[in-house]
């Protein structure tokens, strides 16, 4: 058991780390104030995991709401299943939302959380790679617009944190390749001896040792907690969690959402923003290289799609939310383990590295 508490004062919550945790409700009941409970989950998690996660819950009052599985139903469409659960199911304010998925159902569930009679409690159970060293900390919560990824939302922090590894037994290849993706990036934003070990240990880690997977989760979790403390809504130094994002949400959202993953066009995007250090002169050949090494072993594209491109990439680029007075803003490296967000990237250097990654004119 590895625990840690994202520390933002009289919202500080715990995130507990350990294989078979669910089962051991005497450690997490305890964040549930209420008597009204409703897991959000989806239709490919619920089978594995919802009735014997409802069995733990005791005397709650409980409902439950079955999403369609997917990025593509990350829509405010698709919220509206949870407000009409929770009405036709009479919750009040004293309700607590549970979401038992991955980053999708997680960032529903937590904006609904946000929004329901003007914000109730929720926690994060999450069950992919991705969601446990990423989407289930920092209270990110939204969905999205054909237009841009993650449009709406709240921050909205949860009461705990519950990752159970043994969960991560039914996820397929693919999605904890995408997972991989968001460890890596907090070893080159922040924390090159975590990149280091990282590159010493991923054969291990792709054949999911348990013990390296822990390891690698709480070194992810306590990366993004320490950043999140020391800037919860992102008006600053946050924005290094964004590392590849503003290339990768443009593929995402070029893409379709679900074509390719997040974790996927993340890989992708770092992969550029790593070039454009390069180009500017800031980071040396040698990260890049290994950077794109690590991203390859954990299965992962290091190259964007070749049906884009270059103005349809700097056209969705220009929708990013870090976008300040008409100009990108963009976490670029300046080390290993030091990241920037500098609007100093010129457009043209930017379509440049982009035609050298294989973008089209
Ligand atoms: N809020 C944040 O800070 C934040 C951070 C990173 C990513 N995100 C968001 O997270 C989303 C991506 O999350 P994700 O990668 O978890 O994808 P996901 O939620 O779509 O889950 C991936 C797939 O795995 C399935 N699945 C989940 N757990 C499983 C399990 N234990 N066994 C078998 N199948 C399982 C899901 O049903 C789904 O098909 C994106 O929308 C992204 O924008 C948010
Ligand atoms: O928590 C954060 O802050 C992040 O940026 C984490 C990212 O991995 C995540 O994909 C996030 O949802 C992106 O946020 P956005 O504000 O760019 O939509
Ligand atoms: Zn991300």
């Amino acid at each position: 058991m590895k625990n840690l508490e994202l520390d933002l004062g009289e919202r500080s919550y715990p995130i507990l780390i350990s294989r078979e945790l669910v089962g051991n409700s005497a450690l997490w009941l305890k964040y549930i104030a209420g008597r009204q409970v409703c897991i959000v989950t989806n239709e490919t998690i619920a089978p594995l995991y919802l009735d014997n996660f409802k069995a733990l819950l005791g005397e709650k009052e409980i409902c439950e709401v079955i999403l369609p599985d997917g990025e593509a139903f990350k829509t405010l469409a698709t919220l509206q299943q949870i407000f009409d659960t929770l009405l036709e199911n009479n919750h009040n304010r004293g309700t607590t939302l549970i979401a038992l998925g991955g980053g999708v159902v997680g960032d529903m569930c937590g904006f609904a959380a946000a929004c329901y009679q003007r914000g109730v409690q929720f926690i994060q159970v999450p069950t992919t790679l991705l969601s446990m060293v990423d989407s289930s900390v920092g209270g990110k919560t939204g969905v999205n617009h054909p237009l841009g990824k993650n449009m709406i939302g709240a921050f909205h922090q949860p009461n705990c944190v519950l990752a159970d590894l043994s969960m991560l037994e039914t996820l397929p290849d693919r999605e904890f390749s995408a997972g991989m993706a968001e460890v890596i990036k907090y070893g080159l934003i922040c924390d090159a001896p975590f990149f280091k070990w990282l590159e010493d240990n991923i054969a291990g880690l792709m054949r999911r040792d348990g013990g390296l997977l822990e390891e690698a989760v709480y070194q992810s979790c306590l990366n993004k907690a320490r950043v999140v403390a020391e800037d919860e809504r992102e008006g600053g130094r946050r924005a290094i969690l964004n590392l590849g994002h503003t290339f990768g949400h443009a593929i995402e959202t070029a893409e379709g959402y679900g074509n390719w993953l997040h974790g996927e066009a993340v890989s992708a995007g770092m992969v550029l923003a790593l070039a454009l250090s390069v180009e500017l002169g800031w980071l040396d050949e040698s990260v890049l290289l290994r950077g794109k090494q690590l991203l390859q072993m954990a299965g992962l594209p290091v190259a964007p799609p070749e049906n884009m491109n270059v103005d349809q990439f700097l056209q969705l680029m220009g929708r990013d939310k870090k976008v300040l007075d008409g100009r990108l803003r963009l976490v670029l490296l300046k080390g290993l383990g030091v990241s920037v967000v500098s609007s100093d990237a010129p457009e043209n250097t930017i379509a440049h590295v982009l035609r050298v990654a294989g973008v089209r004119a």
